[in-house]
């Protein structure tokens, strides 16, 4: 089944010139996790908000094809309902806070209040999220008086326990260190594991290879490419889209180009220790 179709979507904003999304078509299948890449003001986000049905409700402007997301048209629902569908991580967690939840407990609650649901339940919500996020240290503690990668964790905690099975996560580790990163990506992993689906925005390139199921690149407003990491990284075409490649990759291309003969083109590090295993056995 699919969770997000999005079938030749072209948006301006009102203040544009040109069209900031340019006959965009998209499928995210049920339990996937979609990468979007791309280079600084190549569309992602506008396309992140066009799922949410930020675009056009709230930005307005000029839109034509359509967006459907868990089968419903986002452009024909009221600002607000997606919501109950998809849940919404930013770039920045600090924009993320209520402001209203003077501890993380309250800030994971505050959401599941909000919809009338019985506070014995909100708890044991609550509870279950802050083991699986591992946000439980955090508990007691102001929201805003915690470190940027801890408060992304609460962040994406405080969606997870929304319950949607939809999640568009904004470049989550931009702002974040190297350990913080991997915190965060274990998140995502245990979301992946429970079924969600994903649209992410990301520009590390290793993190994509490994989690993604399918890479979407866009250029000035276009899909470029599309298809499984090792389809869309391996392929010389992702150098021309200002893409930065997963690591390996880069060195297996510079490798092959110094004519040292490679049989595949790995695009994590387990792909490139089998390369290398089953070369040193040949
Ligand atoms: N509210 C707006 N009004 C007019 N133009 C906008 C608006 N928001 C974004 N744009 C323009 O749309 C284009 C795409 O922006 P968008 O933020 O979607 O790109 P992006 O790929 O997410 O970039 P980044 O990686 O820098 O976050 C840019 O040229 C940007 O200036």
């Amino acid at each position: 089944m699919d969770s997000i179709v999005i079938k030749d979507l072209t948006y301006q904003y009102p203040t544009a010139e040109v069209p900031t999304l340019k006959n965009v078509s998209l499928t995210v299948k049920k339990g996937e996790l979609c990468a979007i890449v791309g280079a600084n003001g190549s569309g992602k986000t506008t396309l992140c908000n066009a799922i949410r049905g930020f675009v056009p409700i709230f930005y307005k402007g000029d839109i034509s094809g359509e967006v459907l997301v868990n089968g419903k048209n986002v452009q024909e629902e009221e600002l607000g309902t997606t919501a109950m569908d998809v849940g919404f991580v930013f770039q920045n967690p600090f924009t993320q806070i209520s402001g209203v939840a003077p501890t993380v407990f309250d800030e994971l609650a505050y959401g599941l209040c909000n919809m009338g649901i019985e506070p014995d339940e909100i708890r044991k919500r609550v509870e279950e999220i802050m083991k699986l996020t591992k946000t439980e240290e955090f508990r007691d503690r102001d929201p805003y008086q915690l470190s940027g990668g801890q408060q992304q964790r609460v962040a994406l905690a405080a969606v997870l326990v929304m319950g949607q099975d939809i999640f568009v996560i904004d470049e989550p580790t931009s702002q974040l260190d190297p350990q913080s990163t991997d915190d965060i990506f274990e998140i995502i992993k245990l979301m992946k594991s429970m079924g969600k689906t994903i649209v992410l925005v990301e520009h590390k390139m290793e993190q994509v290879a490994e989690y993604a199921d399918q890479v979407v690149v866009m250029d000035e407003g276009r899909i470029v490419m599309e298809g499984t990491p090792k389809e869309v990284f391996a392929n010389p075409k992702c150098r021309e889209y200002h893409t930065r490649l997963p690591q390996c990759t880069q060195i297996a291309l510079e490798l092959q180009e110094q004519g040292i003969d490679l049989d595949s083109i790995p695009v994590t590090v387990d792909e490139m220790i089998q390369m290398l295993q089953e070369k040193r056995k040949n």
